[in-house]
């Protein structure tokens, strides 16, 4: 996979789905990140192809619990980021995934205290000689691009030392999200350090923070001299922000979204949890959608509050043709 002049879909717990990551691509995402899986627990899955839906599934072993859903469609940009604190973990569960997707990421700069007291994320900017280990075994094993994705440490010349070291491990390309491990969303990102980093390393930066609208990613390109640019928030409170020609209406982008996580059937919970995302941002949980979104148990009941039951009566009645010839 190529990363330069690249518009990213960054990696969103319980966002970055199937349906989510289509619906990023559609509006113009070159590149889409998964959201973020703990090697633990896809170590635990196996590779079930999905007639069904006509996708890849990595299901728990043992149970129906789809862990990690991808499909053809994206082969070429979807990144499979992972959570891990250890080589051969992490090599065992990129194993079971590579050929199915473009690309491995490893997140080293999740602050929440899950992934920090398990040596996993941000706790990882700490250990260089494991985040070399890490990397170069996947690098040595894999045919694919391998990636990750850093905050800023708390000095410039910090971040660039660091930045400098993973480059030896032969990544890709390096993801830089332009602010402090003890940074709140709110605070603003510091292009001005992603700037360092780009200027000391050969292989593309991927710069992070603060895209909320398009000629934004011209901004950041700009300020920071990076290959590619990544967007988080912005797109999940309007995935069309990845259009050149403007953003569409929100709800229209949210029945998309319906759309999409019917004909992917999409898990319910993680469904629910995108449009409440969407809904929060831009209106409130108490008026009626946000009740009638909490209260629907099925994409049936989604489909029925967005309009959508006639695209869903089609796929469901798709699904039983096609699995009877
Ligand atoms: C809902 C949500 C979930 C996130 N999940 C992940 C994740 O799984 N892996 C990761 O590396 N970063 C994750 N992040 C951080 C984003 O990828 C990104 O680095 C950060 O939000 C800054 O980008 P932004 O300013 O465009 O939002 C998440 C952010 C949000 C808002």
């Amino acid at each position: 996979m190529d990363y330069e002049n690249k518009l990213v879909l960054a990696p969103m717990v319980r966002v970055g789905t199937l349906p989510f990551r289509l619906l990023a691509a559609q509006y113009g995402a070159d590149i889409t990140y998964g959201e973020e899986i703990i090697d633990h627990k896809m170590i635990k899955c196996e590779r079930r192809i999905n007639e069904h839906v006509g996708a890849v599934d990595f299901v728990e072993k043992g149970t129906d619990n789809v862990v990690f859903r991808t499909c053809s469609l994206e082969k070429n940009q979807v990144v499979f980021q992972m959570g891990t604190s250890n080589a051969v973990r992490a090599l065992s569960a990129a194993q079971l995934v590579c050929q199915d997707v473009a690309a491995i990421d490893i997140n080293m700069g999740c602050p929440k205290s899950f992934s920090i007291s398990g040596g996993m994320g941000a706790a990882l900017l700490k250990k260089p000689d494991l985040i070399h280990d890490i990397l170069t075994t996947l690098r040595r094993n894999l045919d694919i691009p391998i990636t990750c994705k850093i905050r800023l440490l708390n000095s410039s010349q910090d971040t660039v030392e660091l930045a400098r070291r993973i480059e030896t491990t032969g990544v890709s390309a390096l993801a830089v999200h332009g602010r402090r491990v003890a940074d709140r969303p709110r605070d603003p990102a510091k292009w001005s350090e992603i700037a360092d980093v780009v200027a000391a390393l050969s292989v593309p930066v991927i710069a992070n923070g603060d895209i909320f609208e398009y000629e934004d990613f011209h901004h950041i390109k700009v300020a920071t001299g990076a290959s590619s640019v990544m967007v988080a928030r912005g797109a999940l409170w309007n995935a069309s922000i990845f259009s050149e020609d403007g953003k569409l209406p929100w709800e229209e982008v949210k029945r998309e979204y319906v759309r999409k996580s019917i004909l992917w059937d999409n898990d319910i919970k993680s469904t629910k949890h995108t449009l409440k995302e969407m809904i929060m941002h831009y209106s409130c949980l108490e008026l009626p959608e946000g009740k009638a979104v909490i209260k629907s148990d099925t994409l049936a009941d989604l489909a029925k509050l967005y309009g959508e039951e006639k695209y869903n009566q089609f796929v469901q009645e798709k699904r039983l043709f096609d699995g009877s010839r």
